[in-house]
């Protein structure tokens, strides 16, 4: 089993001791044990077992307020305060993206990729993640320059350029019209093919999960409601492939939607 370098956040009145989920998969990079989180009364994570290995692409499908974005904000350790148990390791080398592209408007496009990295190599890694992108014609432009699109391309490089061991997405696709959105699907299955990070990514969309991930949760009161392996369903995915349309059912079934009104 390779060696796990991560780093446990401590969740609030809870011993951590993440070992024994380690060992469930090669090369963990999210462990979350019993994971739990409320908001007052509202227990928004109930117990949340989850666990990610590198190179595995999960998608979080759920109702809105169900609690995706507390998960991954939990994940990403953004969720300083909020009460709650259980345990968590996450690699150390993680990045987020947001639905936002989250761009300093005063800085240009390629020292937003390389902000806080240091050393000699940072503006080549900047160049090279930029290039991955599509856009190296791009990294002397402003962010206000860009389009949405380009601009989430500028969002993926900064988070792929210090080569995380997890990618956690949260919409990152929401804002973006239906056809860069499909063009951006294709540009982060070829990312992932390169970088092979572990992913989380958190999506309203169920044929984007479908298209994307090798594993669908759904998450419905604070526990997940479905699990479903996509392996078998191989790299290029159609649409109207019938075990695509199968899935989709499946997930809209979970999701509460009546797939006879869809
Ligand atoms: N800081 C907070 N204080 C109080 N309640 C919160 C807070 N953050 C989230 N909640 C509540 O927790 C629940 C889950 O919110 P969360 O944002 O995780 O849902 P979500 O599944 O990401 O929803 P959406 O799909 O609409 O973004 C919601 O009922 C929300 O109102």
């Amino acid at each position: 089993m390779a060696q796990v370098t991560g780093q446990l956040i401590d969740s609030p009145g809870h011993q951590p001791t993440p070992a024994a989920h380690r060992a469930v998969v090669d090369d963990p990079v999210l462990v979350a044990d019993k994971l739990t989180r409320r908001f007052g009364e509202r227990t928004v994570l109930d117990e949340i077992d989850l666990t990610i290995a590198r190179g595995e692409f999960v998608a979080l499908l759920g109702r809105s307020g169900s609690g995706k974005s507390t998960l991954l904000r939990a994940v990403a350790g953004l969720d300083v305060g909020v009460d709650g148990t259980g345990d968590l390791f996450v690699a150390r080398n993680s990045s987020v993206v947001f639905q936002d592209s989250r761009l300093l408007p005063w800085s240009r496009v390629l020292p937003n990729v390389t902000l806080g990295l240091s050393g000699r190599n940072a503006a080549d890694a900047g160049r090279t993640a930029l290039t991955d992108v599509g856009l190296e014609g791009r990294m002397r432009a402003w962010p206000n320059e860009l389009s949405g699109g380009e601009q989430q391309r500028v969002a993926l490089a900064r988070s792929l350029v210090r080569q995380p061991e997890l990618l956690l997405a949260d919409e990152p696709f929401g804002a973006l019209d239906a056809l860069t959105r499909i063009r951006m699907h294709g540009l982060l299955r070829e990312l992932c093919g390169k970088y092979r990070p572990g992913v989380l990514l958190v999506t309203h969309d169920v044929d984007e999960a479908i298209t994307l991930a090798d594993r669908v949760l759904v998450l419905d009161n604070g526990r997940f409601v479905a699990d479903r392996d996509l392996d078998s369903l191989g790299p290029l995915r159609s649409l109207r492939d019938p075990e695509f349309v199968a899935h989709r059912e499946a997930l809209l079934a979970a999701l509460g939607v009546d797939i006879t009104t869809h």
